[in-house]
């Protein structure tokens, strides 16, 4: 698939001698929804600052939809909508005005009709004469991506868009997306919400420490390290694992009452069976089991520990 964003070594250290960024390589496709994920400080938002023309880079070349971010900044960023991080909204400027205003900025022409339909879409269609300041937290958030959304941007970043939301304006963000990415638009959102990027999106990226430590296809990323894991709460005190269950290579709770065993879901024999029965004949019994999908969030927590 064609890249819409391709950044090739990309750095970037602040005035303050902080390297944010080190060499960071990345295709965005085109129609794709993007998610980068890592946890506070990793350098998301200085590198979609950076692709947005807020930030200058240090180093390297960043193209959107062929074009030099530093040589086309125009038409670069006419491409791009970008919905902050922060609540920022001109508190004193209606939520239709806002908008069209917005659009305005990038040269298009007045469409109140396509304003509308994004209102409508976000649900703020009845709020289009309330000021800013007269919104909640969730609408105001609305009301960025609305504006983000005024000029028809071929592109969206959404940082960190449901930090702080309540559920159901989440869920209707999510589902926003996903009409977007329907109509071609490229959605690149950052995310410390594991779940977020495990619901929303169709690739993965993970950043810390400014450096990119891996892009995966989310499909591939949990199949690829899915792993399920067994827990059996023992009948009695275990104080040593018998030798013959080591193949299994069980881990011993350090009390000595839960057993965990880990196994590859797609692993033709995962070897329950045979546990459970080398279990019993070496008379070990239990009470109760469990098992657990390792979510993506094990995934990322145990790629960042290896990395350390
Ligand atoms: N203007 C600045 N001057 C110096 N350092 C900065 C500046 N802006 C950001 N940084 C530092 O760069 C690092 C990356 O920050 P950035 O905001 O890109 O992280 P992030 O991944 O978006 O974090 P979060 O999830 O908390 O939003 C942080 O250590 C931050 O303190």
């Amino acid at each position: 698939m064609q890249s819409v964003i391709s950044i090739s070594g990309v750095s970037k250290t602040y005035a303050s001698g902080f390297k944010a960024l080190e060499d960071i390589n990345l295709e965005i496709r085109r129609g794709e929804i993007f998610a980068l994920l890592g946890p506070n400080g990793a350098g998301k938002t200085t590198l979609i600052s950076i692709i947005c023309g807020i930030v200058n880079r240090t180093a390297g070349t960043v193209l959107v939809d062929g074009h030099d971010i530093g040589r086309d900044y125009r038409t670069t960023r006419s491409l791009i909508g970008l919905v902050p991080q922060e609540l920022t909204a001109d508190m004193w400027e209606t939520v239709f005005n806002a908008c069209a205003y917005s659009r305005g900025l990038f040269g298009k022409s007045a469409n109140p009709g396509y304003i509308e339909k994004v209102l409508r879409d976000l649900s703020l269609w009845d709020k289009r004469d309330a000021k800013s300041r007269q919104l909640s937290g969730g609408m105001k958030r609305r009301l960025l991506i609305a504006k983000a959304l005024a000029h028809e941007p071929r592109i969206l970043f959404l940082d960190e868009p449901t930090a702080g939301v309540d559920v159901e304006l989440r869920h209707d963000l999510w589902e926003m997306v996903r009409r977007l990415r329907d109509d071609g638009v490229t959605i690149i959102l950052t995310t410390h919400y594991i779940e977020e990027a495990e619901q929303m999106a169709d690739r993965i990226g993970i950043i810390n420490g400014g450096k990119i430590i891996l892009v995966e296809d989310k499909a591939e990323l949990m199949r690829k390290l899915g792993r399920k894991q067994l827990v059996l709460e023992l009948r009695e005190t275990l104080s040593e694992l018998p030798s013959q269950l080591d193949r299994y290579k069980l881990e011993r709770s350090e009390d000595g009452k839960r057993l965990t065993y880990i196994y590859d879901t797609k692993a033709e024999r995962p070897g329950i069976a045979s546990l459970l029965r080398d279990l019993d004949a070496a008379g070990i019994g239990f009470r109760d089991l469990d098992t657990e999908q390792s979510s993506l969030e094990d995934i990322f927590v145990g790629l960042l520990r290896e990395k350390q």
